[in-house]
């Protein structure tokens, strides 16, 4: 499979944030979020066996390991990745763009699901069936670039009845939405979500790799 780079850090996102983890971040991603902070991961990557991978992941002695990308699921043998780490014992996360159908993953991973909101331009993209794949221990995640796309993912949110599935988190597009401003939303409209900042950015440099 193609890998972009396996790192060890303090989780930035998700319920997960501030926990140490090791990161799989696999090459190449079919989508073209406007906002991607990882475009970097679109291209190039080293060929690594599932083997390598393990042995990897496994020098860092750390239970917590989130694969991601890049979109993750754009290659096949991510599932048999995601299943080997999970026989092994490791907490496993998926960070997938929701494009992709979720089903062939391993269920005892779990699953965090971004439904891509307009400003993204990448709407239109969603596997939507995949929402009613989603159970207790998965996350929703909106990545919200300003007012309409806030609108939208509370619209969303309703719909598909989110909030009484699994934890619902929102976070702002990265220097481009106030973090004040979605969190005044957030509260003015007593949404039962978790409002998130990607904790990496803070910590390192904004357009750090590995990290
Ligand atoms: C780089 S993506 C990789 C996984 C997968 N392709 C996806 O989109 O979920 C990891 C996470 O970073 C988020 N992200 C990317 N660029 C961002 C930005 N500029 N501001 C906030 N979040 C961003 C994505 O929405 C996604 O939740
Ligand atoms: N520290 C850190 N936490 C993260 N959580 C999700 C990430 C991702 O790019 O998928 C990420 C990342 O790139 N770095
Ligand atoms: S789906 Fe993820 S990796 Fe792909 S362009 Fe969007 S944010 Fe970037
Ligand atoms: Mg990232």
């Amino acid at each position: 499979m193609r890998i972009t780079e396996i790192f060890h850090s303090i989780q930035g996102e998700s319920t997960y944030a501030g926990e140490p983890c090791v990161f799989v971040r696999l090459t190449g991603c079919p989508l073209r979020c406007t906002w991607c902070d990882t475009a970097y991961a679109f291209h190039e990557g080293q060929e690594m066996s599932l083997a390598d991978v393990m042995t990897a992941v496994k020098s860092y002695g750390c239970r917590l390991v989130e694969v991601t990308g890049g979109e993750p699921l754009a290659q096949s043998q991510t599932i048999e990745l995601i299943e080997s780490l999970c026989e092994t014992g490791y907490k496993v996360l998926v960070e997938t763009s929701g494009a992709i159908d979720i089903s062939p993953v391993d269920r005892r991973a779990q699953i965090i699901l971004d439904v891509k909101c307009p400003g993204s331009g990448m709407t239109e993209r969603m596997w939507w069936p995949n929402l009613a794949q989603l159970t207790a221990k998965d996350e929703v995640k909106f990545v919200v670039a300003g007012r309409s796309d806030y609108d939208w993912a509370v619209g969303i949110i309703e719909r598909y009845g989110l909030t009484g599935l699994c934890p619902v988190l929102m976070s702002p597009v990265f220097e481009t939405l106030e973090p004040r401003q979605l969190a005044e939303w957030i509260l003015r409209d007593r949404l039962p979500i978790r409002f998130q900042l990607q904790l990496h950015k803070f910590i390192w440099a904004p357009d750090a790799r590995g990290v």
